[in-house]
C-alpha cells in the first residue's frame, strides 16, 4: 500500500506521484492522454517549440486533453541550443499560461547526442532564478554541475539516465548516487530510461522521481508501459525506504544452520 504521507515536495507543491512524464512522441493527444491519466503522473512536461499550447489558435491544443486545473504543467526548452533560446521560451510559456513559473530547462549541446551544454545551461539557470522562475533543470551526471546548478536556486537537479530517447538506462548509477547524497533539493532521474526496471533502480538508489518519455510513448503500447512506470517508481521508492538488506563483501552464508550436521563421508583421496 503507498504511503500516502511520502510526498514529492517540489517548490513548495507536494505531490504523490514521483512519475514526471512527458507529451511528445504518441500517435495524437487522445493517445497522450490515456498514457499519462494511466501513469498516474501529476506533473507533465510540455515542449514549447513543438506543441500546441494556445501558440496556435486553429489547431488541436494539449491543453484541452491535460487541463491546467488536473495536471502541473512543466514547460521546456526542448529544442534549445543557447540559453537565450531557452530564457525567451519560457518567458513564451509564462505568457501562455498566465504567469505560470515552473519550468524545465534544458540546453542541448549539439543535435546527434542531445548531451546537455552544461555551461549555457548555467547560463540560463542564473537568468531564470533572476526572473522569478521556478527551474528544475536537465544536465548532465556530473556531481561539481549538478552542485553549481542548486548553489544557483534551482528547485530540482534532473541528471541523465543517459542520452535522451535512448533507452539505455542508468549508465553511471555511482555519480548519481554522488549528486543524491549531496543535493538539498529534489533529484530526478530525466532522459534515457528504457524499462521499468530502470525506473525502479533510480528510485532504489534515492532519486527522488523520475522524468521520462520515449520508454511509454515508444512502447508497443503506451498505457500498458505507462502502468508498469507507475508500479516501477512506486516499487523503487517502497524498497528505498525499507533499506535494503546489507550488501558488504560478495560472501555467500549458509541459510540453514551448520552446527550439528551430520559427518560426511571419507571420501579416499585417489592418487
Ligand atoms: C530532457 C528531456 O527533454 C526529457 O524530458 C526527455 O524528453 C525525456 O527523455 P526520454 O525520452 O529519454 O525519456
Amino acid at each position: 500500500m503507498i504511503d500516502m504521507d511520502d510526498l514529492l515536495s517540489i517548490a513548495g507543491k507536494s505531490y504523490h506521484s514521483r512519475l514526471l512524464v512527458g507529451t511528445g512522441k504518441y500517435r495524437d493527444f487522445a493517445e497522450t492522454r490515456a498514457a499519462v491519466e494511466v501513469s498516474g503522473a501529476q506533473i507533465v512536461t510540455v515542449a514549447i517549440r513543438r506543441t500546441n499550447i494556445g501558440q496556435h489558435p486553429n489547431e488541436p491544443n494539449l491543453l484541452d486533453v491535460l487541463p491546467p486545473e488536473k495536471f502541473t504543467l512543466l514547460p521546456n526548452t526542448a529544442g534549445c541550443y543557447t540559453a537565450m533560446d531557452a530564457v525567451r521560451t519560457l518567458r513564451l510559456a509564462r505568457e501562455l499560461l498566465d504567469g505560470h513559473s515552473l519550468v524545465k530547462l534544458e540546453v542541448l549541446g549539439d543535435q546527434q547526442t542531445l548531451f546537455p551544454d552544461v555551461v549555457a545551461t548555467l547560463e540560463a539557470a542564473k537568468l531564470l532564478v533572476k526572473e522569478d522562475f521556478q527551474v528544475m533543470v536537465y544536465t548532465s551526471d556530473d556531481p561539481i554541475v549538478a552542485r553549481q546548478l542548486e548553489d544557483i536556486g534551482c528547485v530540482a537537479i534532473m541528471p541523465l539516465a543517459s542520452l535522451i530517447g535512448s533507452g539505455m538506462g542508468i549508465l553511471n548509477p555511482w555519480n548519481l548516487q554522488i549528486i543524491i547524497e549531496n543535493a538539498h533539493v529534489p533529484v530526478l532521474v530525466d532522459a534515457g530510461v528504457g524499462t521499468a526496471s530502470d525506473a525502479t533502480i533510480a528510485m532504489e538508489l534515492g532519486c527522488d522521481g523520475v522524468l521520462m518519455n520515449s520508454a511509454i510513448a515508444g512502447a508497443r503500447n503506451p498505457t500498458l508501459m505507462a502502468q508498469a512506470m507507475r508500479k516501477a517508481v512506486e516499487a523503487g521508492r517502497e524498497a528505498y525506504l525499507a533499506g535494503r538488506m546489507p550488501r558488504k563483501t560478495y560472501q555467500a552464508s549458509p541459510s540453514s544452520p551448520t552446527e550439528g550436521m551430520l559427518d560426511t563421508l571419507e571420501i579416499p583421496i585417489i592418487k
